[in-house]
């Protein structure tokens, strides 16, 4: 054969190979954008790659923003499909059927389906990652470390933080001619209290500003490129993540907490050192296990679960506590710190309360005066309302489901969406949901709402853990800083503030920046 010749029938054998490929992804792409409409299911358009997803992968949408146009365009309809990438997910509007999938049907949605790979990820296998029978264990190990018991107990070394934070907050002031950034400033405060109140620890993130845990700390959330497409990989492709071996958090991160948490179990054991925390928590699981013969099994596990009680298994608890810890709590205070300066009147009629609180306890905050501080209750239900850290609940169907009322099944598999921000700010059941107004969280108000409507901290079994801790570091730091400083928009204030599309959290993008004076200045 000439050598045109042969050239021409490769370049055709190639043609063909290639239309042939095009044609199967063609058919690929057909079956799996077709899910929905298949099952007759309402459903928004999907688009080649994305799906539905095109502008929050590349980075142009926030999470926030994403679930917020997910709902819209599904308006008037109790749920729908939406695709993430290629995967089909159902977003749920109705506040019945989300009561049905949180709760009375728990038991057909008990994971979220996220990936872990213990392996090359020892620190996922944790309490909000995990699923099954690991999970159910775990939890009703770890939900005594948060009985408000513990709280009380834990409130003195919280109260010290907070009056550094108080001093920190000064130091700032004078530092940056009364303007503060008060976005970092809370998350040390966040960071030591998690680190000191929860584990024994002493981060010294507010005193020193070379502190390891705040760096640790904001390098596992930091949103960067890197982290969110890692991240956005693991929820959106878990086999290709597995497939290009996809590490979160970064391998130093997690060496730095596997060790942190190894060193100070030694030490509590070899000292013993006895301490009413959630340490002393993990340190009683890993006792338990050493006395066990079968090495680490506890009875009635194995069936369906596995849960091998080992050091990285506890370190991974210890991390997600400090990240879901920290992160959170700073986030919800500093939201509402801006919004205070925006609503003065709101942040004075709150320090009215505050001071009244603290009068009547010879001037100091105890447990029960900062639990006790009605309108500071209503605060941060408004400010959890308008930014509530998590935009959306995520479970999986682990089981096939009829939806109540319908013949729509689901497989077992399938997503679920519940887009938490949307319903909180739905002006159906939060009128004028732009206006921040505590008095939404009346007792007559709340009662007059359908339920499932305001969810910040989840709802059912799989309600947030730390939701007592969250919300006591929450109180106590807004009372002591509102007690002596006064707050207002400067010339850095970003107004409106805008979500970042690069973090899974409602987080602002460039920083929280207010005017701080003391009170009576
Ligand atoms: C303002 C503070 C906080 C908010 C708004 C918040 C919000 C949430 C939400 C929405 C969930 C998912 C619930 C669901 O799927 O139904 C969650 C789960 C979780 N949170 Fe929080 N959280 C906060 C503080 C904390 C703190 C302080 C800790 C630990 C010390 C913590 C640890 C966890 C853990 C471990 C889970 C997973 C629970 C499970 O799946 O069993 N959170 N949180």
């Amino acid at each position: 054969m000439l050598p045109m010749e042969s050239i021409a029938l490769a370049c055709a054998g190639a043609a063909a190979a290639l239309a042939a490929l095009a044609g199967l992804l063609g058919l690929y792409f057909r079956r799996r954008f077709s899910y929905w409409a298949r099952r007759g299911v309402p459903h928004l358009q999907p688009r080649f790659p994305f799906g539905n997803m095109r502008e929050r992968v590349l980075l142009r949408q926030s999470a926030l923003d994403l679930f917020h146009d997910f709902y819209w365009r599904l308006d008037g309809r109790p749920f729908g499909g939406v695709y993430q990438l290629t995967r089909p997910a159902l977003l749920v509007r109705d506040p019945q059927l989300i009561k049905h999938i949180l709760v009375k049907d728990f038991a057909c949605f008990q994971d979220r389906g996220i990936f872990v790979d213990e392996r090359l990820n020892p620190l996922s296998a944790h309490l909000f990652n995990l699923g099954g029978a690991r999970w159910r264990q775990l939890r009703s190990k770890l939900t005594p470390t948060f009985t408000s018991g513990k709280m009380k107990l834990m409130f003195g070394c919280m109260h010290e933080c907070a009056r550094e934070l108080a001093l920190l907050v000064r130091a700032e002031a004078a530092r940056g001619r009364g303007r503060v950034e008060i976005k970092e400033v809370l998350a040390k405060f966040t960071t030591d209290v998690i680190g000191s109140c929860a584990f024994g620890l002493r981060c010294n993130s507010m005193r020193s500003p070379d502190s390891q845990f705040r760096a640790m700390g904001r390098r596992a959330f930091a949103p960067t490129l890197g982290l969110t497409l890692r991240t956005m990989a693991t929820i959106l492709m878990p086999s290709v993540a597995a497939l290009l071996k996809v590490r979160i958090p970064e391998r130093d991160v997690s060496d730095f907490f596997l060790n942190v948490v190894k060193e100070t179990m030694d030490y509590r054991e070899q000292n013993n050192v006895e301490r009413n925390d959630f340490f002393q928590m993990l340190l009683q699981m890993r006792k338990e296990r050493q006395a066990r013969p079968s090495g680490g099994r506890a009875s009635g596990e194995g069936v369906g679960g596995d849960l091998e009680l080992t050091d990285n298994l506890l370190a991974a608890q210890a991390f997600v506590f400090f990240l879901a810890g920290f992160e959170t709590s700073s986030a919800a205070m500093s939201f509402t710190l801006h919004e205070l300066a925006l609503n003065p009147d709101i942040q004075r009629k709150l320090r009215r309360e505050i001071n009244a609180v603290v009068e009547k306890h010879d001037g100091n905050f105890t447990y029960e005066s900062v639990m006790n501080i009605e309108y500071l209750e209503k605060v941060i239900c408004e400010t959890l309302r308008k930014y509530p850290p998590l935009s959306a609940l995520v479970r999986e169907c682990n089981a096939t489901y009829t939806i109540p009322g319908t013949d729509v099944v689901l497989e077992s598999g399938t997503r679920v969406l519940i887009p938490v921000h949307a319903l909180q700010n739905d002006p159906a059941f939060f009128p004028e949901p732009q206006r921040y107004d505590p008095e939404r969280f009346g007792e007559r108000e709340r009662a007059q709402r359908p339920t499932h409507t305001y969810l910040p901290f989840g709802d059912g079994p799989r309600l947030c853990i730390g939701m007592r801790f969250g919300q006591l570091q929450t109180k106590l730091g807004l009372a002591i800083l509102l007690h002596r400083y006064h707050f207002a928009t400067c010339d850095k204030t970003n107004m409106p503030l805008r979500f970042d599309p690069k973090s899974f959290l409602t987080t602002s993008v460039g920083g929280m920046w207010l005017k701080v004076t003391p009170v009576g200045s």
